[in-house]
């Protein structure tokens, strides 16, 4: 089966710098859930970024869904398709209510109100946060706000997941959790972290980056056991 995503030759720098990253050849496939790892700096979150038009690479291709989006309105189409979770849930949260919040993008995509808030309460129940559909999102703590960033984005049905240091701040319990909850996922993701121990747990194959490039790469622990790798 064709890749959801491929990456050939991709290099990309930041105005003014070094490349952040250079030569990438990268696929995600069908039920994989692939981890980004290396030292800080190393061109993990960069990476993410490039794949969905948030950072334009110079040099390679990214072929998405069997297409290699180039305009606005192309990549715009691929956000729908697969949702980023950011690192910070700060920059994913700006509605008054968790509900508000969870339905703005199926809205966005054009859904009437009610299917939006019918997906967005089931992408809510879907994480066990049923009962916070009314909280005011402010007043939440940072592994509750983690926790709707990431039904903010699974209200839109995204094919491919992209997360950026999910467990970022997260205490063992919401670490776990989480784990959980990403392994019961049907979707395909591509996740950046430095928690090893997550890693095994969710991951089925792990990609090294050094410096902007891939110096190595293998099969996750649990996950890759449960997927038969
Ligand atoms: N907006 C930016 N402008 C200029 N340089 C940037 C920008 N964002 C990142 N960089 C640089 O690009 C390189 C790769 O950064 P990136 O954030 O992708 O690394 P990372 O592997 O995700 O790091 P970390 O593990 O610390 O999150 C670094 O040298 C960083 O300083």
């Amino acid at each position: 089966m064709a890749p959801l995503f491929r990456v050939e030759g991709l290099t990309f720098a930041y105005p003014g710098r070094a490349p952040a990253l250079e030569g990438i050849d990268l696929e995600l496939h069908a039920r994989e859930r692939l981890f980004l790892t290396g030292a800080n700096g190393s061109g993990k979150s960069t990476l993410l970024r490039c794949l969905i038009g948030l950072a334009r690479p110079q040099a390679g291709r990214i072929i998405a869904f069997g297409e290699e989006p180039t305009t606005e309105e192309q990549f715009r189409r691929l956000r729908c398709r697969a949702g980023f979770v950011f690192q910070d849930p700060d920059d994913q949260l700006f509605s008054p209510t968790v509900i508000e919040d969870v339905a703005f993008g199926p809205l966005n995509m054009g859904l009437p109100r009610d299917e939006a808030i019918a997906q967005a309460d089931e992408a809510l129940a879907g994480l066990g946060l049923d009962g916070f559909r009314d909280r005011i999102t402010y007043k939440l703590s940072g592994g509750e706000r983690r926790l709707v960033s990431l039904a903010t984005v699974l209200a839109m049905k995204p094919e491919v997941l992209l997360l950026d240091e999910p467990t970022n701040a997260l205490d063992e319990v919401t670490t776990d959790r989480l784990a959980d909850i990403l392994t019961g996922l049907p979707q395909a993701m591509i996740a950046v972290s430095h928690d090893p121990h997550f890693r095994a747990e969710v991951g089925t194959r792990e990609v090294f980056l050094h410096q902007g490039r891939i110096v190595a790469e293998r099969p996750a622990g649990h996950g890759a056991r449960r997927m038969g790798a």
